[in-house]
């Protein structure tokens, strides 16, 4: 996918103010941002979902502006949430939806993948709201998409249907399947995401991998110790070349640690919030 120049103007505000992309097949790609960043404005406008003021577009060779049915088909897009079935039982929904595909997923395959084999004959209205956010998913995935567009997905999920989540994308990734998602949760992107971008007031501040976002990697250090006068702490460039000295001489200095700024950290800095 490449994006050039995207700008999005509604009147009197602009929501995304010229911003460039580049997602390679196969990549899972992360959106962040504070509420009202942009990011739902630019994911609906690359799932064809909303006219764009100016800019290129490039989503599986097509621009989503004018691509077809058949282009939307190589799309697996999680809504929100898709209530309009919820009279029908999940395995029925499933069906229902993979009807609308020409190679799809086998239904009863997504469902165990999604976790709601033992939900499959309960009406979706039954369900909790996690578990109806996995029906989200598995209608997502159904139609067997060359690229995913997850939007908040875990939103609600319980922290064990989280982990499985991460593995159903791990596992979608691994077959070749692009993923773009947006999400608010730093762990999950630091556990998914290949590379993340983050989105400020329509403008992208920084792009790397989670690793080694905003300079991450290597930002100044603070190494943690103690000895015999007490517990101390240094910022320094050079944790390896502290630590050597510290444990020159064979000692071995107890409760050392070497922190660098965690993602979250990082991501506050870049969107100017104290932290
Ligand atoms: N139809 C619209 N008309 C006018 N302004 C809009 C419209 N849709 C979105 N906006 C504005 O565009 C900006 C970006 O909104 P967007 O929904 O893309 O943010 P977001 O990053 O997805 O936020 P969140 O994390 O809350 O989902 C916001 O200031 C929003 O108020």
């Amino acid at each position: 996918m490449e994006v050039r120049g995207l700008r999005k103007e509604y009147p009197g505000h602009t929501a995304v103010g010229g911003i460039d992309l580049d997602i390679e097949q196969g990549e899972v790609f992360a959106l962040l941002g504070p509420n009202g960043a942009g990011k739902t404005t630019t994911v609906e406008i690359l799932e064809g979902h909303r006219e764009r003021t100016s800019g290129d577009v490039r989503v599986l060779g097509e621009d989503p502006g004018t691509a077809g049915r058949a282009w939307r088909a190589r799309l697996g897009i999680v809504l929100q949430t898709a209530n309009d079935a919820a009279e029908l039982t999940v395995a029925e929904t499933v069906r229902h939806y993979a009807r609308y595909y020409q190679n799809p997923r086998d239904a009863e395959e997504v469902i165990e993948k999604v976790g709601l084999t033992e939900k499959a004959g309960a009406r979706v209205k039954s369900l909790s709201g996690g578990q109806r956010r996995r029906v989200d998913v598995a209608l997502g995935i159904i139609g067997r998409p060359e690229l995913v567009f997850l939007d908040e997905p875990t939103t609600g999920f319980d922290p064990a249907a989280r982990r499985q989540f991460w593995d159903l994308i791990r596992s979608l990734a691994h077959e070749g399947t692009t993923i773009l998602l947006t999400t608010h949760y730093l762990d999950e992107a630091e556990a998914l995401a290949d590379r993340v971008a983050v989105i400020t007031r329509g403008a992208i501040v920084a792009e790397g991998t989670p690793q080694t976002l905003g300079g991450r990697a290597t930002a100044e250090a603070t190494v943690r110790w103690a000895d015999e006068r007490g517990s101390h702490q240094e910022r320094t460039h050079f944790p390896a070349k502290l630590i050597r000295e510290l444990s020159a001489d064979g000692r071995e200095p107890s409760e050392l640690t070497v922190h660098r700024p965690t993602l979250e950290e990082t991501y506050l800095d870049l969107i100017g919030e104290a932290r």
